[in-house]
C-alpha cells in the first residue's frame, strides 16, 4: 500500500460522556472507551470540550493527556478560555471548530475567511506550545486558501452535508465537493482530514479519496458500540475505511 492510500481513524468519544452526563454518574468512562479504541486500532482520540460542557469535562481532558497511548485531537471553539486551557494541556493536535450554544451539533465549518486575524493569532499561540493545529471548515476553496494563509498546517473538512444528504444525487454532489476540497487542500500543502456524521454505511467513499489523511468518527461508533462493544465497533470501522482507501 502506498502513502496515497493509507488512512487513519480518529475516534471521537464525546458521546460516551453524553451518556454519563445524562445522569451525572461516574460511568461510562470516556477514557476507558478511548483506551479500548486504541487497542482496537484507533490512530488517535478526538474530544470536543464544548463551552456548555454538555459532554466532555475539563477533568476528562487532563486525564486523557496523561493516559492516551496514541495522540489527542482536542476540539475547541476559538475563545480565550479554550485557547488558554489548550495551552495548559498541550495536546498533540488542536482542531478549531465553530461553536453555537444552541446547536444540536456542529452545524457548519469555521469561517476562517471572515476572521483571518483572529484565527491566525490562535494558530500562532497553539503552534508556539507545540500543537499541530487544524481548522474544521467546509470544503470551500476560499476557506481552504484562508486556512493556508493563517498558517494552519491541517484542515478537517466538514462532511455533515454529505452524511445528511436526502438522496443519492445530493450525496454525490456533496462527495464531489469534498473530493475537490481534498485536492485543493493538498495542492496548498495542507494535511487534509475529514469528519462529522460519518457512519458505517457512508464512510467508504470518503475514505477512498486519494490523499485524505484521517477520518474523525464518533457518534456512529459510540451508537454501534452499544450493541457490539467498543473494541468491535472501532475495529469494524477501521477495517472498513482501510479497505476502502486501499481500493481507492
Ligand atoms: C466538531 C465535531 O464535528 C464534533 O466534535 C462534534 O461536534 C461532536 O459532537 P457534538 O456536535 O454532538 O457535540
Ligand atoms: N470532527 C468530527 C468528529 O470528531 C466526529 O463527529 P461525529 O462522527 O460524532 O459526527
Amino acid at each position: 500500500m502506498t502513502d496515497a492510500n493509507r488512512i487513519l481513524l480518529g475516534v471521537n468519544i464525546d458521546h460516551v460522556a453524553t451518556l454519563r452526563q445524562a445522569r451525572g454518574t461516574r460511568y461510562p468512562d470516556p477514557l476507558k472507551a478511548a483506551l479500548d479504541a486504541e487497542e482496537a486500532g484507533a490512530d488517535g482520540i478526538t474530544l470536543h470540550l464544548r463551552e456548555d460542557r454538555r459532554h466532555i469535562q475539563d477533568h476528562d481532558v487532563r486525564r486523557f493527556k496523561e493516559a492516551l497511548q496514541t495522540r489527542m485531537n482536542f476540539e475547541i471553539g476559538v475563545t480565550e478560555e479554550m485557547l488558554a486551557f489548550a495551552e495548559s494541556i498541550r495536546p498533540e493536535h488542536v482542531c478549531l471548530v465553530p461553536e453555537n450554544r444552541a446547536e444540536l451539533t456542529t452545524e457548519g465549518g469555521l469561517d476562517v475567511l471572515g476572521q483571518e486575524a483572529r484565527i491566525r493569532a490562535a494558530v500562532e499561540r497553539l503552534s508556539r506550545v507545540g500543537c499541530e493545529v487544524s481548522l474544521f471548515i467546509d470544503a470551500d476553496e476560499q476557506q481552504i486558501e484562508a486556512s493556508r494563509r493563517v498558517g494552519a498546517p491541517a484542515i478537517e473538512l466538514h462532511t455533515g452535508r454529505y452524511a445528511e444528504a436526502h438522496n443519492p444525487a445530493e450525496a454525490a454532489r456533496e462527495l464531489a465537493r469534498i473530493r475537490d476540497g481534498v485536492a485543493c487542500g493538498l495542492s496548498h500543502g495542507l494535511i487534509v482530514n475529514a469528519g462529522h456524521g460519518l457512519h458505517y454505511h457512508n464512510s467508504e467513499p470518503v475514505a477512498a479519496i486519494a490523499g485524505i489523511n484521517e477520518l474523525n468518527i464518533g457518534h456512529a461508533i459510540v451508537a454501534h458500540a452499544l450493541f457490539v462493544g467498543f473494541k468491535t465497533a472501532v475495529a469494524e470501522m477501521k477495517a472498513l475505511i482501510v479497505a476502502a482507501a486501499a481500493r481507492g
